[in-house]
C-alpha cells in the first residue's frame, strides 16, 4: 500500500430535493496525514465520508485520488475502491457472515483473488488491528468493540490506500480508544492514510495532523490549534475548545509556559510546565 492523496471538490450534495447538506465542500486528504473530520449532530460528516468512497454521488464536484478523478461506473467504483474504503460507525452494518474471518474475507475473494493470497490479506488486516485471536470466532458473539476492530479489519484486507473511519472511536472504553489509536497507527506504518471522524475534539487536537470541520454546508480545514482555537468557527459548528488549548493559553498568559507551547495533552502539558511549578 503507498499513501494517497485524497481530494473532494465543491461538493454538492443534497438527499431531498431543495436542501442541500453539502454546498460547496472541499476538502483536502495530504498523503500519510492523520485527518480528523468534526461537526456538530446532522452537519454531513457521514454523508462527506460517503461521496469521498464513493457509495454517494454528489449532484455537484469530484473526487480524486493522486489527480485521478472518481467516475460513477461500474469500473470507475470498483478501481476506487481499492485504493479508498469507508468503515461505517455501526459494525452492524458491515458484518455479515457467520465467522470473523469469512467476514474479513469478504471484499479480497470479491476481488477474485486466489485463496491463499485471501488467508494471507486476512491475518494481515486481523493481526493489524490485534484481534488475530478473534479469526474463528462467530461475529454475533463478539462484543461491540471487537465488532468495530473486525468492521475495520474488512477494509483493510482491501489494502485501501485511503481509509475513512466514521466515528471509529464512539461508545469504546478508554483503554479500547489507546488500543484502537495504536491499530491505526501501525496501519499508517502500512501505507493507509488514515481520516477519522469524531465528535471528539480532545481527540482530534492530540490525534490528528490536520482538522477538517463540517459546518454551514461546508468544510473548515486546517491545522487543528488554529482551527479548533477559532472560537467563532467553534460555535457556528458546534464544537467546545479542546480542554488542553484552554489550559495551555491561560498557562502562557500567566507565564507558565513559553510562548510557542502548545501542549496537546495532559503529558505533553506536564512536560512543558517549569521545575519551579512541578518539580
Ligand atoms: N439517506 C438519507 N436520506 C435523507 N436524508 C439523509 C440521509 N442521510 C443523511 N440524511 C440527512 O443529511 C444530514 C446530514 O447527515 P449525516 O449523517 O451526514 O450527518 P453527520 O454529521 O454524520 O451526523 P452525526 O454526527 O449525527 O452522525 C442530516 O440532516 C440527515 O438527516
Amino acid at each position: 500500500m503507498t499513501h494517497r492523496t485524497l481530494v473532494a471538490e465543491a461538493l454538492v450534495v443534497g438527499y431531498a430535493r431543495g436542501q442541500r447538506v453539502l454546498d460547496g465542500a472541499s476538502l483536502t486528504v495530504p498523503a500519510g496525514r492523520r485527518l480528523a473530520l468534526l461537526g456538530a449532530n446532522g452537519s454531513g460528516k457521514t454523508t462527506l465520508l460517503r461521496c469521498l468512497s464513493g457509495a454517494l454521488e454528489p449532484v455537484a464536484g469530484t473526487v480524486a485520488v493522486d489527480g485521478v478523478r472518481l467516475r460513477h461506473t461500474r469500473a470507475g467504483l470498483r478501481a476506487h475502491r481499492q485504493e479508498v474504503q469507508l468503515v461505517l460507525q455501526d459494525p452492524d452494518d458491515q458484518l455479515f457472515s457467520a465467522s470473523v474471518a469469512q467476514d474479513v474475507s469478504f471484499g479480497p475473494l470479491n476481488l477474485g483473488l486466489p485463496e491463499d493470497a485471501v488467508r494471507e490479506r486476512v491475518a494481515e488486516a486481523l493481526g493489524l488491528l490485534g484481534v488475530a485471536g478473534l479469526a474463528a470466532r462467530p461475529t454475533h458473539q463478539l462484543s461491540y468493540g471487537e465488532r468495530k476492530r473486525v468492521a475495520i479489519a474488512g477494509a483493510v484486507a482491501m489494502r485501501p490506500c485511503v481509509l475513512l473511519l466514521d466515528e471509529p472511536t464512539a461508545g469504546l472504553d478508554p483503554s479500547a480508544v489507546t488500543e484502537a489509536l495504536a491499530a491505526l497507527e501501525r496501519l499508517r506504518a502500512s501505507g493507509s492514510t488514515v481520516v477519522m471522524s469524531t465528535h471528539d475534539v480532545d481527540l482530534a487536537l492530540r490525534w490528528a495532523d490536520d482538522v477538517a470541520v463540517v459546518v454551514d454546508r461546508a468544510v473548515v480545514q486546517g491545522c487543528p490549534a488554529d482551527v479548533l482555537s477559532d472560537d467563532d468557527l467553534l460555535a457556528r459548528a458546534r464544537l467546545d475548545r479542546p480542554w488542553a488549548l484552554t489550559v495551555g493559553a491561560r498557562l502562557r498568559a500567566l507565564g507558565l509556559l513559553p510562548d510557542g507551547a502548545l501542549p496537546r495533552d495532559a503529558g505533553e502539558l506536564l512536560a512543558a510546565l517549569p521545575e519551579r511549578v512541578l518539580p
